[in-house]
């Protein structure tokens, strides 16, 4: 399991560290990684011209130390330090005693955060003019201390840099990214790659942070024992821990025991999300699919192994968890009695508009809600660019309100469940499945994992991982539909067993 903490946790285990080992050996050891990752992606570091952009805190300080190692390896290191006066102390000594240069971001008032009318933002030319011809950029402006958006001088810096062409690594995290919630509000650091040191912060693994962030490098720095005693904010399942829970039939199974799902979705205007559920739902481990609906006799063309009823849900016969709402257009009938039934209930699409908060809040069994974006914004009665700026708050406050397991899906799909604890985010997307019908594809495969035994969480975010393994197997580059990633689902299984 890959697990993100908060940064409050983040500073009790460091404070808890620091108070074991000499004075400044966090950021030693923070300094060397990222030293480490910078020679990587250099190549060669004697001769490159490699830029640290310093602000006023130890991220900063992190970036002259690592500035000081490349230094010593022959690299031309110039310091653009955004606040002279309050720069790392310790840092910028070592940087000049390795050789390294120094310039002062600011000129005249503008290091206040005032922009100036020429849109240099109190920016010196010595310091935009150092970014010429960097091979290689260190972003230390701001780490976890991070507050809001960045002040002007910082944001000037950033769009310089990228302007440069020169390859960006973040400090622990981009600039500009909000480390427990992904967040970014205006100009963040766009980074090839980002060292982050004793722990993934929730922002590198959450978009919009997530994109920012590029490639993700972990370096320990000795944390690991501290935040033994703290939750995580996040988990990512991992290939091992789906493999754990994926509900591989034993030698005594059969269709029963493996579990049986109803599926309640289509009609007539909408029969493909019929269909489209039933294939998720078919290749996900139950040992059975009962359709029942209006659109029975598309399913059963399809998939000849569909059980198939025109309803009502409560005359199916046997059903250890339902599926509801995709395609299902206003009609709520059958979706009432799948709320009503005490086995647990996945539900989506038009399900969510049409279902009542009460007769969720009210059900025993557990329930597990799967809406876009768009849904959870109409949910939660706020935008969907709010949704998506703020995903990890808005699937919690909907599971809370819902008393429900909540996948809120998109770009990162985030799983929460209603009595909080670590959020699901699910490593594996990709926006290949961003094509019409796949939600339903993934409805009936996390609906099939339910009614196999798995919890609501474990559903869903199994669901997710195999749905994004399944889109990325059937694309390989090039674009599919939902069908594809639905028949591609037995592939990400044997690749998820090693088969
Ligand atoms: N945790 C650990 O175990 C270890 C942590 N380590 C490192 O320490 C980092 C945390 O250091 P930190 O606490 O000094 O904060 P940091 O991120 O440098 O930012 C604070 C400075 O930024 C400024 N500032 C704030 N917001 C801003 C904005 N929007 N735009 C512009 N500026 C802004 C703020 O200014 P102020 O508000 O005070 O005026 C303040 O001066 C951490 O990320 C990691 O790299 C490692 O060395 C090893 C061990
Ligand atoms: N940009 C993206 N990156 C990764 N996955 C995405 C992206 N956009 C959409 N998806 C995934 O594609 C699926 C689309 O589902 P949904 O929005 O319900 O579409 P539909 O209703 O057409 O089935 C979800 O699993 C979602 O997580
Ligand atoms: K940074």
């Amino acid at each position: 399991m890959r697990t993100a903490y908060s940064v409050d946790s983040v500073r009790a285990a460091e404070r808890a560290l620091m108070a074991r080992v000499p004075d400044g050996a966090l950021m030693q050891r923070a300094a060397a990684g990222l030293a480490v990752a910078c020679g990587q992606l250099l190549g060669r570091v004697y001769g490159a011209r490699v830029v640290l952009l310093v602000g006023s805190g130890d991220n900063g300080g992190d970036a002259l130390f690592a500035g000081a190692r490349l230094a010593r390896r022959g690299a031309g290191v110039t310091a653009v330090l955004l606040a002279p006066d309050r720069v790392h102390g310790g840092g910028l000594a070592a940087l000049l005693r390795a050789g390294g240069r120094v310039v002062d971001a600011p000129v005249g008032g503008g290091a206040d955060g005032s922009a100036d009318a020429d849109g240099s933002a109190g920016v010196s030319e010595r310091a935009l003019a150092a970014l010429d011809g960097a091979r290689l950029v260190v972003d230390g402006i701001v780490g976890i201390g991070g507050k809001g958006g960045l002040r002007a001088p910082a944001a000037r810096l950033v769009r310089a840099a990228a302007a440069s062409g020169a390859l960006i690594v973040s400090v622990d995290l981009p600039s500009g990214v909000d480390a427990d919630t992904g967040q970014v509000r205006g100009d963040a650091v766009r980074a090839d790659a980002t060292v982050t040191f004793g722990t993934y912060k929730p922002g590198l693994l959450v978009d919009p942070g997530r994109e920012y962030a590029g490639a993700v490098r972990l370096v320990d720095i000795g944390l690991d024992g501290e935040l033994g005693a703290h939750d995580a904010a996040l988990e990512a399942l991992q290939y091992a821990d789906v493999e754990r829970l994926l509900p591989v039939p034993g030698a005594e199974s059969d269709k029963y025991r493996r579990g049986v799902v109803g599926v309640v979705a289509g009609s007539a205007r909408y029969p493909g999300a019929a269909v489209l559920c039933v294939a998720g739902a078919l290749r996900a481990g139950a040992g059975a699919v009962r359709y029942v609906g209006p659109a029975a006799d598309a399913v059963v063309a399809r998939f000849p192994e569909a059980l198939v009823s025109a309803g009502p849900p409560a005359a199916a016969g046997r059903v250890q968890a339902w599926v509801a709402g995709p395609g299902l257009g206003d009609d709520d009938a059958f979706l009432r009695d799948a709320v009503a039934a005490d086995v647990p209930v996945l539900i989506d699409a038009d399900g969510l508009r049409l279902v009542d908060v009460s007769a969720v809040r009210g059900r025993d069994a557990p329930t597990l809600l799967t809406p876009h974006a768009g849904e959870a914004a109409a949910l939660l009665g706020v935008s969907r660019e709010e949704v998506e700026g703020a995903r990890l708050e808005s699937v919690r406050e909907l599971a809370a309100r819902y008393s429900a397991t909540v996948l809120l899906k998109g770009s990162t799909t985030v799983v929460a469940s209603p009595g909080g604890g670590a959020v699901r985010v699910n490593p594996t997307g990709t926006s290949w499945l961003a094509t019409a019908g796949s939600g339903d594809v993934l409805s009936g495969l996390a609906g099939s994992l339910l009614a196999a035994g798995l919890g609501a969480g474990d559903a869903g975010a199994v669901g997710a991982f195999l749905h994004g393994l399944a889109g990325r197997l059937a694309a390989e580059g090039a674009p599919v539909g939902a069908q594809d990633v639905a028949e591609a689902l037995p592939l990400a299984w044997r690749d998820v067993r090693g088969a």
